[in-house]
């Protein structure tokens, strides 16, 4: 149970958050990474906003989650997403149970989904590995259950010290057995994720540390400090690095999907280069093209 008086703590707000799209189930914000004008770029943070189910997610919060990372990726301006929950009880507590059916969640309102069950949020997970810029985690309260996966996905965790981690598949008859498994396990270890997942426990913000769970641990008022802190840091290096690392970490991870990734990353720079426009132009003049001008590079 989350404790009452978390409820009355507040999260200092970090940045002049800009709505920058309208959602039922979410929040779209944007805010300019340097207010002191140290730097460019914008950070963008998605909130799931449904505190009154600690964050639970329908079809309809998933559909909007996945437009709003779309909305992030497109922006030149965005070099970082942050995705969090409303309020300081929850990060997010999972697939909304009420929206349970019996062949998954099934959406009313959602498009497309109107009585189908489905598991919508295995593309939001798909999503976040294959976006090219970070994603980081930022939990206050509960990220459980399927609020755990949506962690785990993430690329980095900054987490509240009333953060609380676990799975509770098991317990409520579910269990996600891709990403919620495998990179879990990739990042504490095997027989660590087969004891979150078999026993279905709990775990503090000091043990979710100390097993390399999240990457830090402060105050519940200093969270959203602490995590734009993190963005700028990125936000000041290269982003076409940082963008082929995450393909990089994830080739080998997703399989031949990651290294799809890591393949077309190297294409974008590869058409940047007099070789492939050489390619290119020598089609469009109707010519031979003329590739013995570069070099065969040992
Ligand atoms: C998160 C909690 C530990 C919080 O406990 P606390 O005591 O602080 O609060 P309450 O329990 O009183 O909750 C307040 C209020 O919220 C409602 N609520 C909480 N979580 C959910 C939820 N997931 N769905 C619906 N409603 C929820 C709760 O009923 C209360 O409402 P009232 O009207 O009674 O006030 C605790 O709430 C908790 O344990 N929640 C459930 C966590 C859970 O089991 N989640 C689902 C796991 S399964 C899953 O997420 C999942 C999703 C997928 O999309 C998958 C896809 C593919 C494969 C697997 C998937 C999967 O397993």
């Amino acid at each position: 149970m989350a404790d009452p008086a978390d409820a009355d703590r507040t999260i200092t707000p970090a940045l002049a958050w800009e709505g920058a799209a309208d959602f039922t189930d979410i929040r779209y914000e944007t805010a300019a990474a340097f207010p002191d004008g140290d730097g460019g770029g914008r950070i963008a943070k998605i909130t799931i906003a449904r505190p009154e189910v600690r964050n639970a997610f329908r079809p309809k919060t998933v559909e909007e989650m996945i437009e709003a990372f779309t909305l992030a990726r497109e922006d030149p301006e965005v070099g970082v997403v942050v995705l969090a929950g409303e309020g300081p009880l929850a990060f997010c507590s999972g697939g909304d149970q009420r929206a349970r059916g019996d062949s998954g969640y099934v959406g009313d309102d959602a498009v497309g989904q109107k009585g189908v069950g489905r598991f919508l949020v295995t593309d939001l997970h798909v999503q976040i590995r294959r976006l090219p810029k970070p994603v980081v985690a930022m939990v206050a309260g509960y990220a459980v259950g399927g609020g755990h996966v949506l962690h785990v996905c993430c690329d980095l965790t900054i987490a509240a010290d009333n953060a609380t981690f676990g799975q509770t598949g098991p317990k409520v008859g579910s269990f996600d057995g891709g990403f919620g498994a495998s990179v879990l396990a990739r990042q504490v270890g095997q027989k660590r994720a087969k004891e979150i997942w078999f026993l279905c426990r709990q775990y503090d913000a000091a043990k979710a540390l100390d097993w390399g769970l999240v990457n830090e641990v402060v105050a519940l008022e200093e969270l959203e400090e602490e995590t734009v802190r993190w963005c700028q840091d990125m936000m000041r290096l290269s982003p076409f690095a940082l963008r082929l690392l995450k393909a990089g970490f994830h080739a080998e991870e997703d399989g031949l999907a990651g290294i799809q990734q890591l393949a077309h990353d190297t294409n974008l720079l590869f058409y940047g280069s007099e070789e492939a426009q050489e390619g290119r132009d020598a089609f469009k003049e109707k010519r031979r093209p003329e590739f013995e001008r570069f070099p065969k590079r040992p």
